[in-house]
């Protein structure tokens, strides 16, 4: 299998729930993740996620700065928000020339109407771009929650589209969920995955570490459940909305809840702005966790 290779952190067998983790990021955090880099393992992959407020320049900067730090970068594509094929090459080829970036994700973005040509994420791989740049690998979205667009079936049948153009090309494909708070929906979502045959690396979205109110922001925004019930397995409950809450709870269900049949998973965080707080959470549940739980009870 080629996959530990081109998607850093899948090589060794996981010890725990953390290992070979994953990162995400925006332009602004580069102090941040300068801060932070002691403390992240060597060769993680940190994705730069594509905001509409920041310039291609300070993308690329981001991306320079992982890669100067010793991570991988893994910058994201959102097919609706470039204005021209040449703004989308242009950003591709600057990652490339002045980050080596060799790993790229491509997602749809959240403009209800196109602000240029490419509708979706499969409009960009379709260009041809990533593979005579030299990306070998490509990660495309997940959603455990369903997609506001898409029965269940059709949203697999894109997801699985996208996989077989990414192969078709020459590239790995990688799939890098949406963060939930219900690990029970995380689970059926993998399951029903892997029963279609599709046997893709998936990276599970995990929200970092943070205040109640930027939790619930984030996800009305993204557009994730966060029901009361939903909450309160994740443990914030109506007694308990202001003060950080961390994703404790969701990974520990995880761990009890994966097996072989969810196939080969890795987590993927998402900070919200608090990068060296998520990297802090990370190592303090390592170390608390040395081996998988669920192992251990068995
Ligand atoms: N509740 C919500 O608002 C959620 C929104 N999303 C959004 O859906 C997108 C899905 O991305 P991919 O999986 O890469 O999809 P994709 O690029 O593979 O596209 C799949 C299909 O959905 C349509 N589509 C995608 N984003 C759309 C949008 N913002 N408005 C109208 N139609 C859209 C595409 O035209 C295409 O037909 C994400 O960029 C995210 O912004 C995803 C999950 C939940
Ligand atoms: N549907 C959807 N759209 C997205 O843009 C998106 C997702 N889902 N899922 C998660 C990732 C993470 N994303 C983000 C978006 C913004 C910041 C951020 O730091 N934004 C602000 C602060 C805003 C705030 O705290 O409310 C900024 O200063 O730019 C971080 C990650 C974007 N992402």
């Amino acid at each position: 299998m080629t996959t530990p290779l081109i998607h850093p952190g899948w090589a060794p067998p996981a010890a725990n729930m953390l290992s070979g983790y994953s990162l995400e990021m925006t332009a602004k955090d580069i102090d941040s993740l300068r801060a932070a880099a002691p403390a992240i393992r060597p060769g993680a992959s940190v994705s730069i996620a594509f905001l509409p407020n920041e310039t291609l320049a300070a993308r690329v900067a981001a991306a320079k700065a992982i890669r100067e730090l010793g991570f991988e970068p893994m910058p994201h594509f959102a097919a609706r928000r470039f204005r021209s094929p040449a703004e989308f090459e242009d950003y591709l080829a600057a990652a490339v020339a002045e980050a080596g970036v060799r790993r790229c994700f491509v997602i749809a973005g959240d403009p209800a109407n196109p602000q240029g040509p490419f509708e979706n994420s499969m409009a960009l791989i379709e260009t041809g771009a990533f593979e005579r740049y030299g990306i070998a690998g490509l990660g495309v979205g997940g959603h455990p929650e369903g997609h506001p667009r898409m029965t269940k079936e059709q949203s697999f049948a894109v997801l699985q589209a996208k996989c077989a153009e990414i192969v078709r090309r020459g590239m790995a494909p990688l799939v890098v969920t949406q963060f939930a708070f219900d690990a029970d929906r995380v689970l059926a979502w993998l399951k029903a995955l892997r029963a279609r045959r599709l046997d893709v690396p998936v990276r599970i979205g995990i929200p970092g570490p943070a205040g109640v109110s930027t939790l619930l922001r984030f996800a009305a925004r993204c557009g994730v459940g966060a029901s009361k019930t939903v909450l309160a397995k994740y443990g914030i409950s109506v007694g308990k909305l202001f003060g950080p809450a961390g994703p404790d709870k969701l990974v520990e269900a995880l761990d009890r809840g994966l097996g072989p049949e969810h196939g080969p998973v890795r987590l993927h965080f998402y900070p919200f702005g608090g990068l060296e707080k998520t990297v802090e959470w990370i190592n303090r549940f390592d170390r608390a966790h040395p081996s998988r739980i669920s192992e251990r009870e068995n």
